[in-house]
C-alpha cells in the first residue's frame, strides 16, 4: 500500500524547549489515524509540521514522497482546523463556490452537500448567522472541496450534536473506503476507539504508543480478576506465573492484574483454591489513557 506520510526523527524546539521530540512514523493510504494526547503533548505542533505550516528544528516530513509545501501536494490535502473563520458577508453557497474556484478539479456542489449534509436552508444563510455546529459542517465541506486524498481534522466533532457526530464518522468511513487517508485529533477517546484504524498517542512531545485501537487496549488495559478467599492466598506461587503481573488485596478481596483473565481463572481452579464471588474487569480505555500519560515511556 502506498505511503502517504513519512515522518522521520521529527523534533521541534521553541526557545530551547522540545515541544516534539524525535518522532517517527509513517501512514499508508486509506488509514484513519487518531492523534491522541493530553494538552501540550505536541499534537498540534506535529500536525502543523505535517502540513508544512511549521518548520521542524530537525527531522523530515514527506507527504506523497515530497515536501509538504509543494503546490501539487497542497492540492491533495484538505484541512479542517478548530477555529472556524468564514467570510461573514457571504452566503454559504457563495463561500463554497469561491473555494471550488481555487482547485483544479473540485468536488461538485451536489457532492459536497451529500458528504457534509448541508441543507438548502444552511446554503442560503450568511455565514455569520450559522450556529457553531453548522459552521463546522461548512468547514468540513471546505476541507473536502478540492477532493483531497489526505484530510486533517483537528478536534472535528467539537460543537456537533450526537446525530451530527454519527453522520460525520459515517462519512469518514466512506472516505476511507474510497481510499482517502484521514488524520484527526480528538480528546474523545471513545471516538478514537470507534472511528480510527490506528491510534498515535502523544505525551510530553513523544510518541508513546502506536497501534490499532484493539492492540493498544490489549496492551494497556488493566484487566483484573478479583475474588474472596477462605484461607490465605498463595500469592508468591501465583506471582511466578508469567501471565500474572500484580497481586494486591483490596477491601477483603484478592485482585490479580493480568493480560489473560481466562488463564488466571484456569490456574485458580487447577490449584483447587476455595474462592468465591469472582469478578472479571476488562478495564476501560479512559483509564488506560490516564495510565499511559501518567506513567510515561510505554512504547
Ligand atoms: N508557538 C509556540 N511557541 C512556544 N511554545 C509553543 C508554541 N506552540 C506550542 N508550544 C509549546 O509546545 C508544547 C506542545 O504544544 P502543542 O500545541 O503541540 O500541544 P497539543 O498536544 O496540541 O495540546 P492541546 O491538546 O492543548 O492542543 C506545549 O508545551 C506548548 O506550550
Amino acid at each position: 500500500m502506498e505511503t502517504v506520510i513519512d515522518i522521520i526523527n521529527l523534533t521541534k524546539e521553541f526557545k530551547g524547549k522540545k515541544a516534539v521530540e524525535d518522532v517517527s512514523f509513517s501512514i499508508k493510504k486509506g488509514e484513519v489515524v487518531a492523534i491522541l494526547g493530553p494538552n501540550g503533548a505536541g499534537k498540534s505542533t506535529t500536525i502543523l509540521m505535517m502540513l508544512g505550516l511549521l518548520n521542524p528544528t530537525s527531522g523530515k516530513v514527506s507527504l506523497f514522497n515530497q515536501q509538504p509545501q509543494v503546490q501539487k501536494v497542497r492540492e491533495r490535502i484538505g484541512v479542517m482546523l478548530q477555529q472556524v473563520s468564514l467570510m461573514d458577508a457571504l452566503k454559504v453557497k457563495e463561500v463554497l463556490a469561491l473555494f471550488r474556484s481555487y482547485y483544479p478539479s473540485p468536488l461538485s456542489l451536489e457532492e459536497m452537500i451529500r458528504l457534509t449534509g448541508l441543507g438548502e436552508n444552511e446554503l442560503k444563510k450568511r455565514t455569520e448567522k450559522l450556529s457553531g455546529g453548522q459552521k463546522r459542517r461548512v468547514s468540513f465541506a471546505l476541507a473536502m472541496v478540492g477532493n483531497p486524498d489526505l484530510v486533517f481534522f483537528d478536534e472535528p466533532t467539537v460543537g456537533m450534536d450526537s446525530t451530527a457526530r454519527r453522520e460525520f464518522w459515517a462519512t469518514v468511513r466512506q472516505l476511507s473506503e474510497a481510499g482517502k487517508t484521514v488524520i484527526f485529533s480528538t480528546h474523545y477517546l471513545q471516538e478514537a476507539d470507534d472511528a480510527a484504524t490506528r491510534i498515535l498517542l502523544f505525551n510530553k512531545g513523544k510518541l508513546v504508543a502506536d497501534g490499532s485501537p484493539s492492540t493498544i487496549k490489549q496492551r494497556l488495559l488493566k484487566k483484573t480478576v478479583s475474588f474472596k478467599v477462605q484461607k490465605e492466598f498463595p500469592k508468591e506461587q501465583f506471582l511466578t506465573m508469567d501471565h500474572i503481573s500484580v497481586i494486591s488485596e483490596e477491601k477483603g478481596r484478592i485482585v490479580i492484574q493480568t493480560e489473560d483473565t481466562d488463564r488466571v481463572i484456569a490456574s485458580l481452579f487447577t490449584e483447587g483454591l476455595q474462592i468465591s464471588d469472582i469478578s472479571i474487569d476488562k478495564g476501560r480505555l479512559e483509564d488506560a489513557f490516564e495510565q499511559l500519560t501518567v506513567e510515561q515511556g510505554v512504547s
